[in-house]
Parts: C-alpha cells; structure tokens; sequence
C-alpha cells in the first residue's frame, strides 16, 4: 500500500502569519501523498467578538447558531482556505481548497444532542473516498476546510480534527496512513503551560484519567478523542504534536498507543 499522510492544523498557528509560514515551509518539503485539512477557529472567534456575535464552545466544539454559521463559512471555507491555497500555491505545492459539500466530499447529519443543542454542527455520515482518491491520484494536495454538508443545501459547521480522522479512516482502506494532529505545542503535556511536560506516548487509559484529573481540556478533549477513534479504526500512526518541531527532528510529539 502507498503511503499517505493527512496532517491537520489548527486555528493557532493559522492565525499566526509567522507560525503559519513556518508551517507551510515544512508542509511544502513533506515528500509523497498529502492532504491537508485546517481549522481556524482562533479567528472565527475574534471576528465574532468584532462582530458582536457571542461564541459558546461547549467541550471544545462551537454551539453554531445561524449567524455564527454565517460567519464560519466565510471565514474557513472562504479567507482561511483561500489564503493556505495560494501560499501552497506560492510554494509550488498543487493546492487544491475545498469545503465538504465540494464533490460531496463530506456529508454530515445536523447533531441531535439530548441535552446540548449545538445548532449548525454537523456530525459526519459518509466521506466521498472515490473523489478524494482521484485527486489525489492526480498529486492534488486537498486543502479541506471544516464545513460540511447535508445532502440537502444545508452546510453545517464540523470540528477540524473530527475532519481529518474521518478523511483518515476512510482512506486507510486504500493507503498506509499516518495522521498528525498539528498544533502550537510540542504534543499533550502534563502541564499545559510546561512545553518540557511532554507525555510521548499516549495510552487510552492513560488518557482518561488525565481527562478526569483535568489534565487534558478545552481544545484538546476532542483532539484526544478523535485520535483514540482513528488508531483504533485502520490509520497506522496518530500524533499530535508540533509539525514544525517534528520535521525538524526536535520533537516527535505524543505517539498515540492502539488500545
Ligand atoms: N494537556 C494538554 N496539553 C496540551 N494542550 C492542552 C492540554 N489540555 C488542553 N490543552 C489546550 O488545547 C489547545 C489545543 O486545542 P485547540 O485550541 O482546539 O487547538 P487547535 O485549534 O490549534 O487545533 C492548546 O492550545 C491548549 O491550550
Ligand atoms: C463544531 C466545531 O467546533 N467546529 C470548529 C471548526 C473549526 C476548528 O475545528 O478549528 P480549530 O482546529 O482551529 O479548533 C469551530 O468552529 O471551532
């Protein structure tokens, strides 16, 4: 099987021209089949508080009414991609921006929580596999912003890393696939404000209880989540850590254990 790897950044370095650049350096060099799915929702919070439109993030996951849906879609699917397409672009990469309604890339269902209503998120149903193949085939590098789609016209709002774990999922049937979780930090720490706190291999049980210590939260809950999920669902290896750092060899990140 061919090697793929799928590498997902999130909102901190994408709002951080340096950090992003820096990011982008390192992507461009990264040899074989890639996609790349992005976040931003740094931005889409800042924006909303010039806006006067409230946020509420409920265990890390935006509750999206329709103007913060609004809002996220102009803000991911439009500036965030479209500007990571043209400095891909600018470095020769053959960046290709899409959101998941894009060939119907990635359907999703309105999420029907019994005690949160979290308005327009969308929980993903069916990744279109066949259409990402083909681009990929093609040495397309996908850009994938994260909103997606119900089938009915209707885009809803999806997190970034849940994204990359079902594009993930879906094409290990088909490539060998490493997915790294890409943020500002070297990996989980055991104190997040402690980059030295690097734990570099990550057990389930391990993780539940720092998710009960308090250990891991906010942003980082559904990105333990999604990892455990993609390990145990065909991806070969899962790491959530700095790209930069890794490629530069300081830094493997947290290894995300199978079991
Ligand atoms: N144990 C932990 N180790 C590292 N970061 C953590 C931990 N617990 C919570 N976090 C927080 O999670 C954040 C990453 O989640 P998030 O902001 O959603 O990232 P991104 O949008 O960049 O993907 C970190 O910036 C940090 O504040
Ligand atoms: C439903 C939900 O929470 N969607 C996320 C999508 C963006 C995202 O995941 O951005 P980061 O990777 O930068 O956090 C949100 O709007 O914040």
């Amino acid at each position: 099987m061919a090697e793929l790897t799928v590498v997902k950044i999130g909102g901190n370095i994408i709002d951080d021209s340096s950090k992003l650049n820096e990011f982008l350096d390192a992507f461009s060099n990264l040899p074989g089949k890639i996609v790349l799915v992005h976040g931003g929702g740094k931005m889409a919070t800042d924006l909303a508080a010039k806006l006067g439109i409230e946020t509420k993030m409920h265990k890390g996951r935006r509750i999206t009414d329709a103007e913060n849906l609004k809002l996220v879609t102009m803000v991911y699917a439009g500036l965030v991609n479209k500007n990571i397409v043209a400095a891909l672009q600018a470095r020769g990469v053959n960046a290709l921006g899409v959101c998941g309604a894009d060939q119907n890339l990635l359907l999703a269902e309105k999420r029907n929580h019994p005690s949160t209503d979290y308005g327009y998120v969308g929980d993903i149903t069916k990744v279109n596999t066949l259409a990402l193949c083909k681009q990929i085939e093609c040495n397309a590098v996908m850009v994938v912003a994260p909103i997606t789609h119900d089938g009915q016209g209707q885009l809803l709002n999806t997190n970034a890393d849940t994204i990359a774990t079902e594009v993930a999922i879906a094409l290990s049937r088909f490539y060998k696939v490493k997915l790294i979780y890409s943020f500002e930090k070297p990996g989980v720490l055991l104190d997040a404000e402690d980059d030295g706190s690097l734990i570099s291999k990550l057990s389930a049980e391990g993780c539940a209880l720092l998710v009960e210590k308090g250990t891991i939260n906010t942003g980082m809950l559904p990105k333990t989540e999604n990892a455990f999920h993609a390990i145990n669902s065909g991806v070969e290896e899962v790491v959530i850590g700095n790209f930069v750092n890794m490629e530069n060899g300081f830094s493997a990140g947290t290894n995300i254990s199978q079991v």
